[in-house]
């Protein structure tokens, strides 16, 4: 048995644990090929049953994320002291185990930046601008053209009705590094699954995702079941974000998803979260509405689900203030 010393234990203890699940990675995960013709409506089918799917032939190139994956590294590598220079995250910026400003933890340090400024990285002199630059440029691309063949998908008449919020020049899409250190201790001890990143839906219209090849992902079915999503530094995957759910007027799913510890590989993801400028009005859209459907949302602008947003916990549904 590991035994752990008091300080040891103390630094994990604000950190929540779950019950271990099935370490089976899901088999059913849809697999999205941009190349082939049928992708919208394999697309839409994804965002309606998961909110969630892996894309391959993204041509997003492979250089950009290696070069962005060792800028990463280097920077998480740097002394605790090095990294604290870059935080706290107010809310860009370096963060250590506190996500949020409502308490709470997760074993995971990560950067927090905003897209599309060079102010971002006015904190964080280590790090290389042009490799956040080129990477974001190429998975913004990619999130448009998936929000295109979703708008295709959904015969709207205008392709771009979800992708110009993210085309906007005042989009409000945010960045995100994060790093989750192995742990092979704690998960000894206590026989439970130490949490990385909270179970939660992101606010956003689209985030789009790349780690390592380190497990760690779960997503939630419709049913509540966690199951674990193989890892795959090739492919992206894209969640749904709950302002897609209300656009979709609850047709497509914002979905939970979190992230567990892995004991003995470290895990480094990069997330664009493509988001609406702030004053653009996010509520169901008419053309995907039957005759006689009603709204199931009350109507917000980007700019209030946000503050509200901010000011929940992780794993709250932050939709529920907004439903009619
Ligand atoms: C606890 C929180 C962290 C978060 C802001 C919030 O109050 C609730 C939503 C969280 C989330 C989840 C998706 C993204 O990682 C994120 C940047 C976002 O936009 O909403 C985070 C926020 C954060 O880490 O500040
Ligand atoms: O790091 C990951 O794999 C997912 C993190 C996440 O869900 C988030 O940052 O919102
Ligand atoms: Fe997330």
């Amino acid at each position: 048995m590991v035994v752990l010393s008091k300080p040891a234990l103390e630094q994990f203890s604000p950190i929540k644990t779950c019950k271990p699940t099935s370490t089976a990675f899901f088999s059913n995960i849809p697999v999205i090929d941009l190349s082939k013709p049928d992708s919208k409506n394999k697309l839409v089918r994804a965002c309606e049953e998961f909110g969630f799917f892996k894309v391959v032939n993204h041509d997003v190139p492979l250089e950009f994320m290696n070069t962005l994956e060792s800028e990463t590294i280097k920077f998480f590598s740097l002394p605790q002291s090095e990294k604290d220079k870059a935080g706290p995250p107010d809310p860009f910026g370096y963060g250590n185990k506190r996500i949020g400003t409502n308490g709470d933890v997760g074993w995971v340090e990560y950067l927090l930046l905003r897209s599309t400024s060079t102010n971002a990285f006015k904190k964080i002199p280590n790090f290389c601008c042009s490799a956040v630059d080129d990477y974001v440029s190429a998975v913004k691309k990619l999130g448009c053209g998936v929000l295109e063949l979703l708008a295709e998908g959904l015969k709207m008449k205008e392709k771009n009705v979800f992708s110009k919020l993210l085309m906007d020049e005042e989009s409000d899409s945010v960045f995100r590094l994060n790093h989750y250190p192995p742990c092979p201790e704690l998960q000894a001890l206590s026989g439970r699954d130490l949490i990385g990143f909270g179970e939660h839906t992101d606010p956003q219209v689209i985030s789009v995702l790349r780690s390592n090849n380190a497990t760690g992902l779960q997503i939630s079915l419709k049913d509540g079941t966690w199951v674990s999503v193989p890892p795959d530094q090739n492919s992206f995957f894209i969640f749904v974000g709950d302002s897609m759910q209300v656009m979709t007027n609850g047709k497509f799913r914002s979905v939970r998803h979190r992230v567990l510890a892995n004991s003995r590989k470290s895990r480094l993801s990069m997330i664009y979260f493509g988001a609406p400028p702030v004053r653009a009005r996010i509520a169901p859209i008419a053309s995907l509405m039957k005759e006689g459907e009603e709204s199931l949302y009350k109507e917000f602008t980007w700019c209030e689900y946000k503050k509200s947003a901010y000011m929940s916990r992780l794993a709250d549904n932050r939709l529920g203030h907004f439903q009619k």
